[in-house]
């Protein structure tokens, strides 16, 4: 564990440093790893984990698209792809990347394979922690484990293939063996981790909800609706209406501020731009404090979770929201975005 000063705050993080990939091979000699589910997430996990040497099988729903994926992603049916119960069989690590919603349906199949000393691995805090409206209560003899890496499984995978790495946080909900801290730093590493931090189940679950809902995913899109809706209705085109409000951001200025903070990209845009953004920020922070907050007591009362187990159990779930995802392709504001994309000179030729 190293300990580190996070803005005045020490926190104890794993590092690759003090836990090396030998290291973590040596931990997992004997474990057979089953990435159950192969959406967004389990690929990620899976290909990191076998390019990383671990000993990792697929179990996935045969007949089904991802069946396919994984077979193109080189996963050999028989070999290290089966059908989940085999794959659920064979696993004494069961890395549980179903959809929230599929991993309550399909959890009475799982707790059949959940022989004394398995881990069952989670990716999200979400069915443990909102155990009363999921249902999964694992048996007191299995080690119950926590690895979340803090973005995408399409970018855990790329990063990877970059050689960098995505942060997740670990958690460990129940240690059974004796060996839960091991196995769950031990996975954090194998799947492609930058550095580890410590959460709790709930912890991991109140702040993801909060965080996709909030400035990642939600938060961010209200954002830019509302600005280019203003400039639109003030006479701008929808060229200079997009670019003022999303391609700037994502092309110019929020890679600034991956590299060097929030101050080092303002000290490199004009003094103007600086004196407004000083101004203004705190307005903005004002404005969605109080939305934030409703935001984060709807997440802690488990009124979100259950509002997604209600939309995502639905059999046409994926449907419905392919539709509302159109809705978003076809507005004007990203149909001008797809328009700016593919005049980046770099996309000229595609
Ligand atoms: N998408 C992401 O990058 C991230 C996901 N997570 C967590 O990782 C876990 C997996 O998430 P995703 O990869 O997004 O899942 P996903 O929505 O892509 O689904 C994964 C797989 O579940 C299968 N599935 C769904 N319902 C099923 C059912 N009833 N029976 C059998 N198979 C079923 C699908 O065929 C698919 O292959 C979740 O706990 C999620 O919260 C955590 C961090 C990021
Ligand atoms: C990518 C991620 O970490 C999210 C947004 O929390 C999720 O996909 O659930
Ligand atoms: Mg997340
Ligand atoms: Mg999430």
């Amino acid at each position: 564990m190293a300990k580190i000063n996070f803005g005045g705050t020490e926190e104890n993080v794993v590092t690759r440093e003090e836990f090396p990939l030998e290291k973590a091979r040596e931990v997992l000699k004997d474990e057979v790893i089953a990435v159950i589910g192969y959406g967004v997430q389990g690929p990620g996990q899976a290909l990191n984990l076998k390019d990383n040497g671990f000993n990792v099988i697929v179990g996935q729903r045969q007949d089904s698209k991802t069946w396919d994926k994984a077979v193109a992603d080189g996963w050999e049916p028989g070999k290290t792809l089966f059908p989940i119960e085999e794959a659920l069989d064979k696993g004494t690590i069961i890395q549980y990347l179903l959809s929230d919603a599929g991993q309550i349906s399909v959890w009475p199949t799982v707790q059949k394979y959940l022989k004394p000393g398995k881990a069952l691995y989670f990716s999200h805090g979400f069915g443990a922690t909102y155990k009363e409206r999921t249902g999964i209560i694992p048996p007191k003899d299995v080690d119950v484990i926590l690895v979340a890496p803090k973005g995408s499984g399409t970018s855990l995978r790329r990063m990877f293939l970059e050689g960098r790495g995505l942060n997740s946080s670990y958690a460990i909900f129940q240690d059974a063996t004796g060996k839960a801290k091991d196995r769950v730093v031990a996975l954090g590493i194998g799947v492609g981790s930058g550095y580890l931090f410590e959460t709790t189940f709930q912890r991991e679950v109140y702040s993801d909800l909060t965080g996709e809902r909030g400035t990642l995913m939600g938060a961010i899109q209200g954002i830019f609706a509302a600005q280019y809706e203003v400039l639109r209705k003030n006479g701008h085109s929808p060229s200079e209406a997009f670019n003022e409000t999303v391609e700037e951001l994502t092309q110019s200025l929020m890679p600034l501020v991956a590299e060097n903070g929030m101050d080092w990209m303002y000290a490199n845009c004009s003094t103007t731009a600086q004196r407004g953004a000083l101004d203004w920020w705190k307005k903005f922070r004002d404005a969605t404090l109080p939305v934030f907050s409703d935001l984060y007591s709807e997440v802690a009362k488990g009124n979100e979770a259950q509002r997604s187990i209600d939309s995502n159990s639905q059999s046409d779930y994926r449907v419905k929201l392919e539709a509302e995802l159109t809705e978003l392709r076809e507005s004007e504001m990203w149909r001008a975005g797809a328009a700016v994309r593919q005049l980046r000179p770099e996309n000229d030729k595609k």
